[in-house]
């Protein structure tokens, strides 16, 4: 009898350990998902960069066997007014703010791109990195009649998805969207694009190529004096050697802006210099 209690007691306590150690593991898977995922991903830069340009991007593409920037294209074909840019730009804020986060400027820096943009009201402008064209549309949207913008991307999946995003938002004549890679292009730009400086470039490509273009856009003669250069993600991911040049060269006038790593909380910011001559 007193075995059988005895027996009886030690199994209902094996019970009682094994329920809250479940308990204690679904309480922590929870605080995983809902709390300690969502910060990292909203304000660490690395955990922000892994989960959503790494993590996610892959296992949407193997669950819908299609692409992030064909997803983005859809979202703008399905909610976006042809020939109106807003609504394009609108149309890819909010699939990245509420379906999938993509490496666009974003609406908050791109409200600094613009301002940036309709200061200087450029005629001749280069952006290096298109990717879907988010962008492009939005320095686009913004020039005087009869300006011009070369945008340069390698990748020819991106190129045609970009391609479309600027049709359906009407910017189309004033855009040439160039394929291959900037340290191959920029020195063509004067014989077989009839470029003789710019005076606006955005830099959003591949961070580490920032400084090499950049010096030789100087070596090429591409900068006119007064030039405006403006540099994505300077913090995140991080451009840290073009930072020291620009930053240090006698040759530019630079100033930060603060602000967010597209579509987070993560800190990042744009670079704005102004080539001296
Ligand atoms: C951050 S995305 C550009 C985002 C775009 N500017 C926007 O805000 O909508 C960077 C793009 O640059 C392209 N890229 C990177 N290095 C490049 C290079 N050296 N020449 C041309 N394209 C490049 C990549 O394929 C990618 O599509
Ligand atoms: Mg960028």
């Amino acid at each position: 009898m007193h075995t059988y209690l005895e027996t009886a007691a030690a199994e209902t306590s094996m019970w009682v350990y094994f329920l809250s150690a479940c308990a204690a593991g679904v309480a922590l898977l929870y605080a995983l998902w809902s709390w300690l995922i969502p910060a990292a991903v909203q304000y660490n830069a690395w955990g922000a960069l892994l989960w959503h340009d790494v993590i996610v991007e892959r296992a949407l593409d193997l669950l819908t066997r299609s692409t992030r920037p064909k997803r983005l294209l859809r979202a703008v074909q399905k909610n976006a007014t042809r020939g109106d840019p807003l609504s394009v730009i609108s149309a890819i804020d909010h699939f990245c703010r509420h379906s999938e986060w993509a490496m666009n400027v974003g609406d908050e820096k791109g409200s600094i791109l613009d301002s940036v943009v309709s200061e200087l009201n450029p005629n001749t402008s280069l952006e290096l990195g298109t990717y879907c064209g988010y962008s492009t549309v939005r320095i686009a949207r913004l020039l005087p009649p009869g300006a011009r913008l070369i945008t340069l991307e390698f990748n020819p999946d991106y190129a045609a998805v970009a391609r479309q995003v600027i049709s359906w938002a009407g910017v189309q004549d004033k855009v040439e969207l160039v394929e291959g890679p900037s340290g191959d292009l920029i020195p063509q730009m004067k014989e077989r694009f009839g470029v003789e400086t710019f005076d606006f470039v955005f830099l959003d490509h591949w961070k580490d190529r920032y400084l090499p273009d950049t010096n030789l856009l100087e070596e090429c003669g591409l900068l006119r004096k007064g030039a405006v250069l403006l540099a994505d993600n300077v913090i995140c991911p991080g451009t840290p050697e073009y930072l020291a040049y620009i930053r240090n060269s006698p040759r530019y006038e630079s100033r930060y802006f603060q602000s967010h790593l597209e579509y987070t909380k993560v800190e990042d910011g744009l670079e704005k210099s102004v080539f001296l001559g």
